[in-house]
This record gives structure tokens, C-alpha cells and sequence, in this order.
């Protein structure tokens, strides 16, 4: 509707504007006639020829050119012909006679008198003819009259065309302008209605597309319908059954109630019962709580006599392991013999199962475990041919803490060595050895393999600190733990973690009395966040540790590695504060100089030496702290007479928890060392080094 007025409108302005350019366009012609003015001929307009004379009315008559008369002379033909010009009649032409024939003097006398009267009428003739031009000047006068009006007339209408003109042109401007601004109307009224008609589109395109959607919301509702009508159908036909069935449950529920109150009577008696009940249940779960507080502190009261009786044994405590037999072992011993006699059963060089057996048995050392159940006692036998050629049976009966047979697992040794571990999340100063021959067990037992069965007491030690100090997180304990790992050969100490050459750096041992701290200059001292790192650690110095070939072990190791665990908690709830460390120590194997191949190698002969002179150090230090726990309390230390002793006098001290495990081989060719072995883990045992204490602040 809007767009429908708005091109009539439009329309109706251009008509306009057009019918003004017409207009325009007639003044135009006019002014021809006005460029002319007063002072020049008018002439007719070549646009428009017979609009004058429709204005002016009748034209000028138009005048008639006179023939000229015959004239002989030319004076006369020239007035003739000026006269003639001006005449409008056509002169009355005297009859022209012929010449006359000349003659005598009468003659003569005869043509003066005809010239005369030719004079005569000529001078009619001329004024006639001056008559006649008067009569047209007259003529003329009346008409340049006549004219000079109609110029005047021609004057006003012009300078009326020429206003009209000037308005039609400033009303020309104007239309313009309104035309301009028209245009522009309408250019915005199209782009108006281009927008609106693209909206409308939208929206139309949007209603269709909603109609689509509710199109198919209609279809599925249609069929949400039908498929609740077959519903209903089905609810109907269910009420109709179930109707049917309350029917029939009516009945039931009579009988039910009748049950019911049978039930009741039932019911009353059994509350009376369950009352009863409650208060013997009430009573019982009194004696239960009675019975786990006394539970509770007679676990409080154990751990005290516990670690009474820790005290009361002098804080050395000796464990001994006997290892299970190798295949190795065997093979070393006996595969050239077996061989020789034919008894290999296949070509790998491996004996059958039979002959295996065979073989385990010769090459075991007569050891015996008699206590069952505390697992305290090892025998060894041996019998030997006495120089009267007599046979005689020796039997060596020792006694320690705790005797593990070769089946034993690491958990099992772990089990018994967890709660030393623990003591230095308390402050307390703990060191675990590994005493025994080379081949004897002692790095199995400490370091272990690689999986979680064989794991050996440093992982697993280090994985129950890390344990107790996350449980303790909850008491307010904080701990920050920190490793290092030594090794010391021939007398040199060397950083299992550093990166240096072995030998080459010079380490010192150093004591803070006041802390009763060790440390050792130069070593990295790598600080710990979880049980996982540890292990890293200890692959890494495995990597790096010495190790020698020996005919007692082709892996050898023959130094002393000392893993330390330094703990330090804080408990910022009770304000306490506590360090502990945890020395964990695999022994260089202590076997005698003959028995290691070594007297013919003058390195391997060093190796010997040094690790025996440390071994007896340690024995030293161990009976000089046990006479110092008898009394002599002036009994000096010789911790410095080895690096060993000396590293771990603060963790070998009054101080300390202190566990030897010897570890023993369970080959009868090894026999002789293990009872040495056995008799200076029995001397250990029977030292009492004192009372550990805390380190507490
Ligand atoms: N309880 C055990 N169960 C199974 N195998 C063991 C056990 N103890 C030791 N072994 C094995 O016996 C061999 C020697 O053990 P290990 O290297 O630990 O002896 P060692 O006393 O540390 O010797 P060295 O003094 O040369 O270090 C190794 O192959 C080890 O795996």
C-alpha cells in the first residue's frame, strides 16, 4: 500500500516537472522574436513562421514591384526606374509613336511642336507619377505606423513572454530542487521498501521453516497419540483384569487380616523378646568397647615393653640368613665332573631334575634349623676324618635373634626388620648390616631385584619411611627426607651418585657433636620425594660401584656401600621436631685371603686386605662399645682405625639401633667360612651397646 501511493506520487511529480519543461520550451521561440528589437527589420521567426501573423493579425500587404516603363535616355530610364520602384500602380504607358521621317525646315518647325507636346505630356506623365508617390509615401507612412504598433504590441508581449520566462525558470529551479528531493524520497522510500521486502522474505522464510517444524510436531504428537491411545487401550484392558484380581485380592486381604492379627499377638511377644535382646545387646557392645580400649593401650603397653626389651638386648640385634642353593653353585661345582661321567642330560649343559637334586644335595652344607617356632637356632654339622683315621662328627649350635632358612622371603626378613626402619621416623639413628662371605646373599638382601618380590630391605625400607611419614601427615608430622649413597674401597670413600671418577676426589667424614650429625664433604646428597626415586638411585650406583672378579663371585663386590636416609619431621601442631637416619650397608664379603683367589693378584690382594682390616675394625668397635655397656665407661671407641667405622660412629653408638643380618652361603665347600662368619655374628650378638635414644627437640 505504503510502495503504491509512493510511486503515484512520484509518478505525479515527474508529469509535473515535464509539463513545466514544455512550458519552458515556449518562450524560448519567442525570444527570437525579442532578440530582434525595435531598430531592425522585422522578420519572420523561423520556428515558428506563422505564429506573428496569427498574433498580429493580418501581415504588411506585400508590395508590388512596378514594371519598368520603356525609357530611352538614361537619365530618365534611371528616374523611371526610382519611380517605378516607388509606384505600386503600374504607369500608364503613353502610346509610343514611331520616329518621324526627317524633313525640311517645316519640318523641323513641325518636330520642335512635337516635341513639345512629348514635353508635355511627359510632364503629366511625371506628375502623375509624383502624385502616385505621394500617394504611396502616404501610404507607406500610414503602414510604418501601423507596423511601429504592432512592434510595440510585439515589445509588451515579449517582455510579458520574457517574465513569463524568468518565472517558469526560477519555477523550473524549484521543481528541480523538489525533484532532486523527490528522487532522493523516493531512492529512500525504494531502499525502505527493498529492506522491508528482504524482512518480510525473512521472516517469511522463517514462519514457513517454523511451520515446517510444527508440522512435524504436529506428526509427532499425532503419533505420541496414537501410541498413547494404544496405551490407554492397554491400561483399560489391565484395569478390566485388575479389577478382576482385586476382586480376588479382596478375599486374600480378609484372610490376611485374620493372619495379621494372629501375627500381632505373635509380634507383641517377640518385641518383648527383642527388649530383652537390646539390653544384653547393650551390654555386650559396652564389654566390646571396654575390651578394645584395654586392647588399645595393652598395644600401647607391648610397643613399650617391645622396645624395653630392644633396650634391655642392647640395641645389636644379629639375624641370620642362609641363601637357597643356585644352580651355579652346583654347576660351578660339580659341571665338569657331571660332564666326564656322562651325566649331562641334554646339550645345553644343563643336568636332569634327578641329577640336579642329586647334585644340590652333595653340594649342601650340613645346616639344620631345630626351632620351629621362634626360629632362633642353626646348626651346622660337619664330619671330618680324624688323623687315626677315624670318622668325627662336629656340631656347631648358635643362637640369634632370628634365623631365616633358604626359602624365606624378602618380605619375610623385611617383616622383621620393618620396625627398626620405622624407629627413625621417631629419631632414631638406625643401621642395618649385611655381614657375610662374597656369593653369601648380602647384596640380595639389601638391594635385592627388580621386581616387587625380590625387592630387597633398602627399597623396602625407604618405602616404609615414606609410608609412615604420609600417615603421620595427619598428626601434624611434616618430613623432609634426603639420600645419599658411598662406597668405600681400598680405604677411599666414593660417591655412588656423584659424577666424578671413582678415586679421584677427596671425601671427609665429619661429626657435629652438637647434632650428632655425620657428613661427608663433596657428595651429592639428593633429596627425596617418593619410594620410585629411590630406586633410580640405586640402579644408578649400582652402575658405578666397583666391581671386581673374584673366584668366589664372578659379581663380586668388593667394597662397602653405605645408603643413608636422612629423616627430619617437624610437628607443627605439637611444636616437637625430630632426625633420624637410616644406615642400610652391604658389607664387602669377608672371606679369608686364600679362599678369594687373591693372594696371586697384587690389586686383588689390596682389596682383601682393606676389606679385612675394615671387617675387624667393625669387630673391634662392636666389643669395645660392648665392654663400654659392662661398666667401662672409659672404654675408648676405635672408630677411626677404618672409613667404615668412623662414617657410621653415631649410628654405631649408645645412640643407635643397630641389626647385623649374616648372610650365609649353604655350600659345604664354604663351610669353614660360615662358621667364622657365625662366630663373630655370635660375638655381636652377645655386645650390649647401650640404650638407643631420640633425637628429639
Ligand atoms: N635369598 C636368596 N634367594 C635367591 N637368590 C639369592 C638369595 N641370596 C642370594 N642369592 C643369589 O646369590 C648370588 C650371590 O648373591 P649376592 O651377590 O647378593 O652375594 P653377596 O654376598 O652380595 O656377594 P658380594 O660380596 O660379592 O657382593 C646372586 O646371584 C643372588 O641373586
Amino acid at each position: 500500500m505504503a510502495s503504491g501511493s509512493t510511486s503515484t506520487t512520484a509518478n505525479s511529480l515527474k508529469r509535473k516537472a515535464q509539463e513545466n519543461i514544455g512550458a519552458d520550451l515556449q518562450p524560448r521561440k519567442l525570444a527570437a522574436i525579442a532578440e530582434g528589437g525595435t531598430n531592425q527589420p522585422l522578420r519572420p521567426s523561423k520556428v515558428a513562421p506563422n505564429a506573428n501573423v496569427n498574433r498580429l493579425g493580418k501581415g504588411p500587404p506585400p508590395l508590388t514591384k512596378p514594371r519598368a516603363p520603356a525609357l530611352t535616355s538614361s537619365t530618365t530610364t534611371a528616374a523611371t526606374r526610382r519611380t517605378t520602384r516607388a509606384t505600386s500602380a503600374p504607369p500608364k504607358t503613353a502610346p509610343v509613336r514611331p520616329p518621324a521621317r526627317p524633313a525640311s525646315r517645316t519640318t523641323s518647325a513641325r518636330a520642335t511642336a512635337v516635341h513639345d507636346d512629348r514635353f508635355d505630356v511627359l510632364q503629366q506623365q511625371i506628375s502623375g507619377i509624383e502624385a502616385a508617390r505621394a500617394a504611396d509615401a502616404a501610404r507607406l507612412d500610414a503602414e510604418l505606423a501601423q507596423e511601429r504598433a504592432k512592434r510595440s504590441d510585439l515589445q509588451a508581449s515579449h517582455e510579458a513572454l520574457s517574465r513569463e520566462l524568468t518565472n517558469a525558470k526560477s519555477q523550473e529551479l524549484a521543481q528541480r530542487k523538489e525533484l532532486f528531493i523527490a528522487s532522493d524520497e523516493l531512492n529512500t522510500l525504494r531502499q525502505r521498501h527493498e529492506r522491508e521486502i528482504s524482512e518480510l522474505q525473512a521472516d517469511l522464510r522463517k514462519k514457513d521453516r517454523e511451520l515446517r517444524e510444527l508440522n512435524e510436531d504436529l506428526r509427532m504428537y499425532q503419533s505420541d497419540l496414537e501410541r498413547e491411545r494404544e496405551t490407554v487401550k492397554g491400561l483399560k484392558a489391565t484395569i478390566a483384569q485388575q479389577a478382576t484380581a482385586q476382586l480376588s485380592l479382596t478375599a486374600q486381604i480378609g484372610a490376611m487380616q485374620a493372619e495379621k492379627a494372629a501375627f500381632q499377638t505373635e509380634y507383641d511377644r517377640t518385641v518383648g523378646t527383642k527388649a530383652d535382646l537390646s539390653i544384653q545387646l547393650e551390654r555386650a557392645q559396652k564389654r566390646i568397647a571396654e575390651l578394645e580400649c584395654e586392647a588399645r593401650e595393652g598395644e600401647t603397653v607391648r610397643r613399650k615393653l617391645h622396645n624395653m626389651v630392644q633396650e634391655l638386648k642392647g640395641n645389636i640385634r644379629v639375624f641370620c640368613r642362609v641363601r637357597p642353593i643356585l644352580r651355579s653353585d652346583i654347576l660351578s661345582d660339580k659341571l665338569v665332573s657331571s660332564v666326564s661321567s656322562g651325566h649331562i642330560s641334554d646339550g645345553t649343559g644343563s643336568p636332569d631334575p634327578e641329577e640336579e637334586a642329586r647334585l644340590r644335595d652333595d653340594a649342601m652344607a650340613l645346616i639344620a634349623f631345630p626351632d620351629k617356632l621362634d626360629h632362633k637356632e642353626i646348626v651346622v654339622r660337619a664330619s671330618s676324618e680324624s688323623a687315626t683315621g677315624q670318622e668325627r662328627k662336629d656340631e656347631w649350635q648358635f643362637t640369634f635373634d632370628k634365623v631365616f632358612e633358604p626359602h624365606s622371603s624378602q618380605a619375610e626378613v623385611f617383616e622383621e626388620i620393618s620396625q627398626l626402619a620405622q624407629s627413625c621416623t621417631d629419631g632414631y639413628n638406625v643401621c642395618v648390616f649385611a655381614y657375610g662371605q662374597t656369593g653369601s646373599g648380602k647384596s640380595f638382601t639389601m638391594e635385592g631385584g627388580q621386581t616387587q618380590t625380590t625387592a630387597g630391605m633398602i627399597p623396602r625400607a625407604v618405602e616404609q619411611v615414606f609410608r609412615v611419614a604420609d600417615e603421620l601427615k595427619t598428626k601434624g608430622w611434616q618430613y623432609k627426607m634426603e639420600g645419599q649413597f658411598l662406597e668405600i674401597y681400598n680405604e677411599t670413600i666414593n660417591d655412588l651418585l656423584g659424577k666424578g671418577e671413582f678415586d679421584k676426589k677427596k671425601h671427609e667424614i665429619k661429626h657435629d657433636p652438637k647434632t650428632g650429625r655425620t657428613t661427608v664433604t663433596d657428595v651429592n646428597v639428593v633429596p627425596l620425594s617418593s619410594p620410585s626415586q629411590v630406586r633410580t638411585l640405586l640402579s644408578l650406583a649400582q652402575g658405578r660401584r666397583t666391581v671386581a672378579a673374584t673366584l668366589m663371585n664372578e659379581r663380586s663386590s668388593r667394597s662397602h656401600s653405605v645408603f643413608t636416609l636422612r629423616i627430619r619431621g617437624e610437628n607443627t601442631l605439637t611444636g616437637e621436631s625430630c632426625e633420624g637416619s637410616l644406615n642400610l650397608v652391604d658389607l664387602a664379603g669377608s672371606e679369608r685371603l686364600e679362599k678369594s683367589g687373591a693372594a696371586s693378584d697384587k690389586d686383588r690382594l689390596r682389596e682383601t686386605q682393606s676389606i679385612n682390616k675394615s671387617l675387624s675394625a667393625l669387630g673391634d668397635v662392636i666389643a669395645a662399645l660392648g665392654e663400654k655397656g659392662e661398666g667401662k665407661s672409659d672404654k675408648h671407641i676405635p672408630y677411626r682405625n677404618s672409613k667404615l667405622t668412623y662414617l657410621l660412629q653415631n649410628s654405631l653408638s649408645g645412640n643407635s639401633k643397630t641389626l647385623m643380618v649374616l648372610n650365609l652361603s649353604p655350600l659345604a665347600t664354604h663351610l669353614n667360612e660360615s662358621l667364622c662368619s657365625l662366630r663373630f655374628a655370635t660375638k655381636v650378638n652377645n655386645t650390649s651397646i647401650g640404650t638407643a635414644k631420640k633425637q628429639t627437640k
